[in-house]
């Protein structure tokens, strides 16, 4: 053994001379880069480029100090190969290091005894920085019997380390379970699903790795992230730079419309309502409501249509004229900004003819008067009188203005030029942002009830409405997505933000030029240099995507995707035309208001795209007494649901107490026991009426406890306090679940979810659980007395 580990060690100390090799290359050429001469923005741009490249690839190397290499595989023909988390080459372009993602890797994580791959020993090397600490063999030669789980002494040392706060990468001890999602063909919808701890962000993370470093497609456009908390993305946050992986954007799905901030809470009734499908056709209508009609449509007659004042002369729009230029607008199928300018000629046009066909009218009835006039005239001249008809004078003034078709493109232009017109037009078809439209529609009692017309009860539309300038909730994010899509960009707005990105080039460009030295401001101009950059956009692709509310990922990883509503599945599937996802969670945890409670209700929802199920089986996190106890309280709501299989079938079952005092004064003195039996990291989960009032008595018992969503789960604060919803997807060494009747009882959900939200809370921990009851434990819970 001692000579397998001083073998081994001899070769890893191989691999980091070469990777101290390929990072003096890079950092000699990074330097050699930077100062090298630009000779104009073009160069500039290169080097820009050049220098990024690099600086990717040195901190790739910088991710190889630790397990650099963490596998070995010998195969019957006498052949090695070392598995990595990066490739590696000699000098002279022999293999050193396989990545974990390359085909030739996946025996690593497949191969058995009796799989024929032609392994016959796969060595899981454990390092501690440069140092090889030890190593587990598995034979799988003729004659050997598989174990049951991949580089079993590997993982249960995985399984079994105190917890950090933050997620790590797991590539030196995937299962093969995992594996093969983790490699699956990216087409279509994959979805997985998984009892609590059986990996799948682990394993929807590794993928998004996989992904990027294997189908160059998905790398170009990048990878989207989505999980169900900031705490959440906040606790997985290193797992893909430790992979080595850029390109991905971490979110929620509330903050998929850039520049919106869901800041404010909504009752359940409310929540619903906007969940349901017939919100799209809600917002449909809502756009509709606000095409050929004036903004307040008590200031239309009676018989409809519009009036205005056009120089001293009154004009009518009819309800028919409205009509007809709606339709053509509508029929050119552009969003409503831009459909805008088809309605706005088409009214035009036709007051054009409406002011010539008054011109005409008045010069035709000055002209026959004028007639009558001089017959009046010739009459007096006749008689002999001294004066003339005062009526005459001044007929010559009335007529300057002679309608003729030739002067129509003046009149458009005066037309377009006048105010009042112009408020008719805007008021007839406005330009709408997102927000103006969902703020007046749910401010708006009458506008709603028009635009609700046979798609919402009247409760419903009363749920929908509040106060001006409430802020957004989560359910409106969709909303306004939807809307989004429908109104498109007005060429003003468009041009708006198109200066505003030239003016931020200008000044990213000014930047450049002072950092480069004097020569370059002789070189090129600020605004010249702005120009280079905008035609290649040189942000890193995450922050452009990330920016940018219509772009098209590679691919989509959902996360807690049973989460979701129907409203923010439409939102989603936006951001991936080309139908790619893997949508991972867990039916039985769903507890959002409106989420999925069975995947088979989610084929419509991906209508055409193909989608397949897949499943994970193994629970890492939960010991087996807390995964039973937990179950038991499954099983209350989904009689035939099956546990996932522990890894760890060892470890102190939960602890149930009653208390008749007051819970709140009972939590600190439970919290400081509970942590004086374990190292590592700790959590509260409480119901969320009592979340306040919980985190105070456990901050008076542990100084720096945080709580609430803005919590830190990295063990730095020592004890957190959360609600079920913010626990989603977290681990903790240690739990305490407060008040279970309550969980139960109600919070945000109503029905069976909020057993599940009691079941989410209970499979937290990786180690210890206990559960502090009021006088009586709940029925759910009995079993566990
Ligand atoms: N193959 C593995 N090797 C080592 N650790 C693993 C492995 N698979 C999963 N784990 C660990 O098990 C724990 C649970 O994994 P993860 O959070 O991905 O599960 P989950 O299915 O998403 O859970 P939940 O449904 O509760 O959100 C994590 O600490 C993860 O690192």
């Amino acid at each position: 053994m001692k000579h397998e580990l001083e073998s081994e060690q001899q070769y890893l100390d191989l691999l980091y001379r070469r990777v101290e090799a390929q990072r003096a290359e890079v950092t000699d050429q990074l330097a050699r880069t930077r100062r090298s001469d630009a000779d104009g923005p073009a160069d500039l741009l290169d080097r820009d480029t050049r220098v990024a490249r690099l600086q990717e690839r040195a901190r790739a190397l910088d991710h190889a100090e630790h397990g650099l290499c963490f596998g070995r595989l010998d195969r019957q023909d006498g052949s090695t190969t070392y598995i990595g988390r990066m490739g590696l080459r000699s000098a002279d372009l022999e293999p050193l290091l396989v990545d974990w993602r390359a085909p030739a890797a996946a025996d690593f994580y497949t191969a058995t005894a009796r799989s024929g791959s032609g392994v016959v020993r796969r060595r899981h090397l454990r390092t501690r920085g440069r140092t090889v600490v030890g190593l587990n063999d598995e034979l799988l030669g003729d004659g050997h019997q598989d174990s049951t789980f991949v580089g079993e002494g590997a993982l249960m040392e995985a399984l079994t380390a105190e917890r950090t706060g933050r997620m790590h990468e797991i590539v030196a001890t995937l299962q093969a379970e995992q594996d093969e999602i983790i490699r699956s063909s990216p087409d279509g919808v994959l979805v997985v699903q998984g009892g609590p701890g059986t990996g799948k962000t682990a394993v929807a993370l590794h993928r998004t790795a996989y992904l990027l470093y294997t189908h160059p497609t998905i790398a170009e456009r990048g990878v989207l992230v989505l999980g169900p908390s900031p705490t959440f993305l906040d606790y997985i946050h290193d797992v893909l730079p430790s992979l080595g992986e850029t390109h991905a954007v971490l979110a929620t799905v509330d903050s998929l419309v850039p520049g919106i901030i869901a800041t404010r809470a909504e009752l359940p009734a409310t929540a619903t309502v906007k969940a349901r499908p017939v919100m799209a056709q809600l917002v449909a209508a809502a756009v509709r409501d606000r095409q050929g009609h004036q903004g307040n449509r008590a200031g239309q007659g009676s018989q409809g249509g519009v009036t205005f004042t056009y120089q001293g002369d009154d004009y009518r729009l009819t309800t028919a004229v409205l009509d007809h230029a709606v339709e053509r607008a509508r029929h050119v199928g552009y969003p409503h900004n831009v459909a805008r300018h088809t309605f706005r000629t088409t009214v035009l046009d036709h007051v054009v003819e409406l002011v010539l066909a008054r011109e005409q009218a008045l010069y035709d009835s000055t002209d026959s008067g004028f007639e009558e006039e001089i017959s009046r005239l010739d009459r007096a001249l006749a008689r002999g009188e001294d004066h003339l008809p005062a009526k005459v004078e001044g007929a010559g003034t009335e007529v300057t203005g002679l309608a003729a078709r030739h002067e129509a493109p003046r009149l458009r232009r005066e037309l377009t030029a006048d105010p009042a017109f112009a408020r008719v037009l805007d008021d007839l078809w406005p330009v709408l942002t997102p927000e103006s439209l969902l703020e007046d529609l749910l401010t708006d009692r009458s506008r709603l009830a028009r635009a609700a017309a046979g798609l919402l009860e009247t409760h419903e539309q009363q749920a929908l409405l509040r106060p001006a300038g409430a802020g957004w909730t989560s359910g409106d994010v969709p909303l306004l997505d939807e809307a989004a899509e429908l109104l498109g960009e007005d060429e003003s707005v468009r041009e708006a933000n198109a200066q505003a990105q030239r003016e931020a080039g200008i000044r990213y460009a000014q930047r450049v030029i002072a950092a480069s030295g004097g020569g370059m401001a002789q070189a090129v101009s600020a605004e010249e240099l702005a120009g280079r950059f905008a035609e290649r956009d040189t942000r890193p692709l995450a922050e452009r995507a990330a920016a940018d509310r219509s772009w098209a990922y590679g691919h989509v990883i959902v996360d807690e995707a049973q989460e979701l509503t129907h409203m923010q599945w439409r939102m989603v599937l936006r951001r991936v035309p080309s139908g790619s996802m893997t949508v991972v969670g867990d039916v039985h945890q769903a507890s959002a208001v409106a989420g999925t409670t069975s995947w088979a209700e989610l084929a419509d929802q991906f209508g055409h795209r193909r989608w397949r199920h897949t499943e994970l089986t193994i629970s890492y996190r939960t010991p087996e007494p807390i995964m039973a106890a937990a179950h038991e309280l499954l099983r209350t709501l989904h009689p035939d649901a099956t546990a996932p299989v522990c890894a760890r079938s060892t470890g102190e079952k939960p602890w149930v107490r009653t208390t008749r005092g007051d819970l709140a004064a009972e939590v600190g003195a439970a919290v400081v026991n509970e942590m004086a039996q374990l190292d590592g990291t700790f959590a509260v989960i409480v119901p969320p009426e009592r979340l306040v009032e919980y985190a105070m008595a456990t901050e008076l018992a542990v100084p720096g406890t945080t709580f609430g969503p803005d919590a830190r789960t990295d063990g730095a604060s020592g004890c957190v306090v959360l609600t079920p919803l913010q626990a989603k997807g977290l681990e903790f060494d240690g739990v305490l679940v407060v008040d279970p009747a309550a969980i139960l009882a109600g919070g945000t959900s109503s029905g069976p979810s909020n057993s599940s939200a009691l079941y989410v809370a209970m499979t937290r921990p990786t180690t210890r659980l206990g559960i502090l009851c009021g006088p009586q434990v709940p029925e759910e819970l009995v079993h566990l007395v």
